[in-house]
């Protein structure tokens, strides 16, 4: 069921800082902040040759993530997006599995542009997964 890896997450307090680091520091290109409101997010993703770092900081009162950073002041890797081919295939067979699917289970278009899921981090291990429609 699992494809690539597409991004791996990390929730910062920052995200100009952090992606000047980026640059800077790490010599890494980095892309324009992307404005998701329908998220809750800010991202800017760092391009490597393998796949990619999703740099993300809250947007809005009511972002998914403004709790995760309250546990995490200085940020953290947030969650892991794994690639699948059929999303809504993956979705109705995690559920079947008992995995719980977040929000209404509907797939909502992500910084991608492709239908994008989640799976609660206490299913799988304390991770955060998303999937994303290959
Ligand atoms: C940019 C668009 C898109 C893309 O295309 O890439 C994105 O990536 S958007 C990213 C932001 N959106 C989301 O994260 C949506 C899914 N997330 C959620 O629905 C919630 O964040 C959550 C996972 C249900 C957690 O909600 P929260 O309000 O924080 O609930 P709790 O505080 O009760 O947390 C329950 C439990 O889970 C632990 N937790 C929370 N977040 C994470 C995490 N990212 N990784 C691991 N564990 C996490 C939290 O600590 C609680 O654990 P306990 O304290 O032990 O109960
Ligand atoms: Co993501």
């Amino acid at each position: 069921m699992l494809g690539r890896l597409n991004h791996v997450a990390i929730a910062v307090p920052d995200l100009a800082a952090a992606s000047a680091q980026y640059r800077t520091m790490l010599g890494a290109e980095v892309t324009e902040p992307q404005v998701l409101p329908e998220h809750g997010v800010t991202v800017v993703f760092i391009v490597l040759p393998n796949t990619k770092i999703e740099l993300l900081e809250p947007l809005g009162k009511d972002s998914p993530i403004t709790a995760f950073l309250a546990k995490n002041p200085s940020g953290g890797m947030h969650h892991v997006c794994y690639e699948v081919d059929d999303i809504l295939a993956a979705r109705d067979r995690l559920r079947q599995e008992g995995a719980r699917v977040l929000g209404d289970g509907e797939p909502r278009l992500g910084a991608h542009d492709k239908p994008v899921l989640f799976l609660h981090p206490k299913d799988f291990n304390g991770t955060l997964i998303e999937l994303e429609q290959a």
